[in-house]
């Protein structure tokens, strides 16, 4: 059947693509990948930079989320708690695959396979990273994935989940539509999207190892990724 987008669709896709183009990592923060200085130690503190960085922007995105601010307060933590790991894995993908015009993908991919993960880990990180690739997300498409994996309502702690399915479930509508519309040759792209979206999850779990296996180490996070992934 004939997919419209509605005029409120297109309000709120405008305002969650404004917030996400809005909202990126500064452009002094993300050159400093192209620095010279590449022994583990001087990746991982980048990489802790570059996540802290990205955090920051997270939650600045998140509040432009129509009605994400009007949730439960602790809903809210939670939820950005809960979805850190996955938007940043998102994110870091769309390094990945929109090829940087300064070659960013590169160092970024040389810095992470160089930063103290061990290997068992990085074979599942960079399948999902080529699995986003081969995708060709859109700006819009990316913005609302990104949104969606923050509002899902089955996070730890969540109090209130069917105010989170409230906000979800238009952003899901909406994105299955501009999936019929701008990838009409693929009618399984909406679900190889969600498809995605299972596959992070898997990686929470993946990240936490790296987590310990860092603090086995002795590597310091900064207080903000401490206190988002309840380290120390
Ligand atoms: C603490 C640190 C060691 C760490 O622990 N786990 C992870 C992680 C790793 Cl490895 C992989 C996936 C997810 C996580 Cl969370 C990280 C590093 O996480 C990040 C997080 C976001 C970004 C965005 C970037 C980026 C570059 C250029 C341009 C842009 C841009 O947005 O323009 C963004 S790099 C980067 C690195």
């Amino acid at each position: 059947e004939k997919v419209e987008i509605t005029k409120e669709q297109q309000a709120l896709m405008k305002v969650i693509a404004d917030a996400y183009n809005r909202h990126q990592i500064p452009q002094d923060v993300a050159k400093k990948l192209l620095q010279d200085q590449y022994s583990a130690e001087e990746n991982f503190l980048l990489l802790t930079e570059m996540a802290t960085s990205q955090v920051q922007v997270l939650v600045e995105f998140t509040k432009n989320i129509p009605g994400f601010l009007s949730l439960n307060h602790e809903d809210q933590i939670a939820l950005l708690k809960g979805s850190a790991v996955e938007a940043m894995f998102l994110r870091s993908a769309q390094v990945f695959s929109k090829k940087m015009p300064n070659g960013h993908n590169e160092v970024l991919e040389d810095r992470i396979r160089r930063s103290g993960i061990s290997e068992e880990f990085m074979t599942p990180m960079f399948n999902f990273y080529k699995s986003i690739g081969v995708l060709h997300m859109v700006q819009e498409e990316q913005a609302l994935l990104t949104a969606i994996t923050i509002l899902t309502p089955d996070r730890p702690y969540v109090k209130d989940q069917q105010a989170v399915e409230r906000l979800q479930e238009p952003m899901l509508d909406l994105l299955r539509k501009l999936c019929v519309l701008q990838h009409p040759q693929k009618p399984q792209y909406f679900a190889c999207l969600l498809g995605r979206l299972t596959e992070l999850r898997t990686l929470n779990y993946y990240h936490a190892e790296m987590l310990t296996s860092w603090r086995m180490n002795d590597h310091k996070f900064t207080p903000l990724l401490c206190e988002i992934w309840d380290v120390e």
